[in-house]
This record gives C-alpha cells, sequence and structure tokens, in this order.
C-alpha cells in the first residue's frame, strides 16, 4: 500500500486558450492536512475538481488514494467526500434525511448508517438538531452539516473548497477545530483551498501557495514564513518612494513597496526601527503608521509575487458569492 493519499504529475487544466492550471505536481501524505493557497482565481478550485474527477484533465495524471483519476473514477469517487462551494443540502429536508438519503446513495447498511449519523452529528455539534429543517439552520450549520455528510461514507481523503468562505470568526474557529479533530480522531487525509491566509497557517501540515495556476511555494508554514529571514517591519507613508529609496540605500535588497505601505524584513526589527525613524526624518519623509511584526503566509505570498492577498474577513468577492449561493 502506498503511503500517499494524493500523486499529482504535471496537471494541466486550459479553458480554451486559458491554462487555469498549468502542469503542477505535489504529493500528499496519509493523514496531512494540506493546504492549496491562493487568490481568487489561482486554480485551486479547478484542480480539486479534477482530482474529485469532477472536471477532465487537458493533460498530466494524478492518483486518490491509489486510484487514478483517469481510469478508475470510481474507485476515486468511493474514496472521497468533497464538500464543496456550492452548497448541495436540500433545505426543505432534516438535517437527519439528508445525511441518511446520501448514506443510502452509498449502501451504507441501517444499523451502521443510524451510528454514523449520530455520531457525526455530534462531532459537528448539531446532535440536537438533527430533526430541523436544513432551511431553518445558519450559514455555519449547513456548512457543519455538508461536512459531516461528506464523512458519512468514511472516505480516506476529504476534499474541502474554501470552507469557511464568508463565515464569521467565531463559526470559522468552531469549523477549525472540527476539522482538525476529524483529521486526528479519524485520520481523514483533508486537502483545502482557501485564500484565508490564517486558515491555512492554523490548519495546515504543508502548504502549497498557488498563483495563476502554478505552484510557487510549497512547504510547512512554519518553514515557509522563516524563509522570509527576520520579522518584517510596515510603514505607511505619503512619501513612499522617497521612503522605500531612503531605506533601500541603507538596507539594500530587504525593501519593497506596495502603493503607500513600505515593508522592511530585518532581524531583530525593533532594535533597527528608530533607526529608520531618524533616517526617514532625517529625509523629511512623511510616516502615518509603523509597525513590526513577525512574517505571516501573508508575507510570504507578498515577498512571492510582489502583490497582495487579501485574508481579512469577507472580502468584496466573498460577500457577492455569498449572495449569488443564496439566491439559487
Ligand atoms: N469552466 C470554466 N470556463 C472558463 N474559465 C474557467 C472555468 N472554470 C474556471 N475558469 C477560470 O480558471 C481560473 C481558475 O479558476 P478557479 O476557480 O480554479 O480559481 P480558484 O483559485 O479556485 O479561485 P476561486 O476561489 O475564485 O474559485 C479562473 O481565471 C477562472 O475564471
Amino acid at each position: 500500500m502506498t503511503a500517499l493519499a494524493i500523486d499529482v504529475r504535471e496537471l494541466t487544466r486550459t479553458f480554451g486558450d486559458f491554462v487555469a492550471v498549468d502542469a503542477i505536481s505535489f504529493a500528499i501524505r496519509k493523514g496531512e492536512i494540506f493546504g492549496l493557497l491562493g487568490p481568487n482565481g489561482a486554480g485551486k478550485t479547478t484542480t480539486i475538481s479534477m482530482l474529485a474527477t469532477m472536471l477532465r484533465p487537458t493533460s498530466g495524471r494524478a492518483t486518490v488514494d491509489g486510484h487514478d483519476i483517469l481510469t478508475d473514477e470510481d474507485g476515486v469517487r468511493r474514496s472521497i467526500g468533497i464538500v464543496f462551494q456550492d452548497q448541495t443540502l436540500d433545505e426543505e429536508l432534516t438535517a437527519y434525511e439528508n445525511m441518511d438519503f446520501h448514506g443510502r446513495l452509498y449502501r451504507i447498511p441501517k444499523d451502521l448508517r443510524e451510528r454514523r449519523i449520530a455520531e457525526l452529528m455530534d462531532l459537528v455539534g448539531l446532535g440536537e438538531k438533527m430533526d430541523q429543517q436544513v432551511k431553518t439552520f445558519s450559514g455555519g450549520m449547513k456548512r457543519r452539516l455538508e461536512i459531516a455528510r461528506g464523512l458519512l461514507h468514511r472516505p480516506a481523503v476529504l476534499f474541502l473548497d474554501e470552507p469557511t468562505l464568508g463565515l464569521d470568526p467565531q463559526t470559522r474557529n468552531h469549523l477549525w477545530a472540527y476539522i482538525e479533530q476529524m483529521n486526528t480522531e479519524e485520520g481523514i487525509t483533508i486537502i483545502l483551498t482557501t485564500h484565508y491566509m490564517e486558515e491555512a497557517d492554523r490548519l495546515c501540515d504543508r502548504v502549497a501557495i498557488i498563483d495563476h495556476g502554478r505552484i510557487i511555494a510549497m512547504d510547512t508554514p512554519e518553514n515557509l514564513k522563516a524563509a522570509i529571514g527576520g520579522d518584517i517591519i510596515t510603514i505607511d507613508s505619503p512619501d513612499a518612494e522617497e521612503a522605500y529609496a531612503g531605506i533601500d540605500a541603507a538596507w539594500p535588497g530587504q525593501v519593497e513597496r506596495q502603493g503607500s505601505t513600505v515593508t522592511v524584513r530585518l532581524h531583530h526589527a525593533e532594535e533597527e526601527i528608530t533607526g529608520i525613524v531618524n533616517l526617514l526624518s532625517a529625509q523629511s519623509v512623511g510616516i502615518r503608521s509603523i509597525s513590526v511584526h513577525t512574517p505571516t503566509l501573508e508575507d510570504v505570498f507578498l515577498h512571492m509575487t510582489g502583490r497582495a492577498m487579501r485574508d481579512e474577513h469577507a472580502s468584496g468577492t466573498d460577500q457577492m458569492r455569498m449572495r449569488h449561493r443564496a439566491r439559487r
């Protein structure tokens, strides 16, 4: 038996002339939580849609739990659970009925089905809500139910596409706890996509940062952040170009600028900050704010691409998607 849950070789998907996923390769060990992290449109959903056999690759190969995605679709489908961005619960049915329907599809015998449903509903904190219609559930409850349903047939690999998209921070925290619990208690390999840096950082054993269909970095969150070297000083300045030039002359190659924000990577940044303030004052460069923090995955992305990837609360795009979803 292979120790790999997922093995991806040069997987590519084009839409017309557009290359959405560009010859990516990676391997995920059994029991890992692996994150595909990247901005909207990076190719994350396309990648996991191919692995879940919902979309044919243009070229390349992959196996999931030892099953080839091209030649053994049934094997793949039996091995996986999926929770994609678009909700697929039947709102008119109760939570139990949604679970039961799924269990019948997978031909899980009645006794076992009932036991697993009860266990999973407890796991995601919905044990008391089993007989309520799904249309009375909040967004977070629906997502938890979908995750429970994705686990009912005991998949070896669970795909989660933006599992906490648009959820409030408290619900997001709860979901993170469930995902970790499923991974440790059920030993399930989890591959998730996210554009929330904090989510990738908190949950994932390893992360592939994906941009324009390519993997630009892949490692543990700790190693990715450590590779940045040092702490980050962030300066907001009305004279950002001058600030950039002044600091770059003193600390060459350590400075980046994005709009009015200048970031400097330095070891022992807190000891250097006075020097930076003095330097900028001497050159009459304005400072609106200055702060120091240890690197985040956001800094890794910025460092590698020169662009920011927003991660805070639901962005405008997220909210649009949530509205779109609600209308359907
Ligand atoms: N069926 C399709 N036809 C044409 N273009 C597509 C199709 N599906 C995806 N794309 C394009 O491929 C690119 C990658 O999309 P994908 O959904 O994989 O990105 P993503 O990283 O998951 O981002 P998001 O979180 O926004 O879905 C995007 O530019 C998207 O517009």
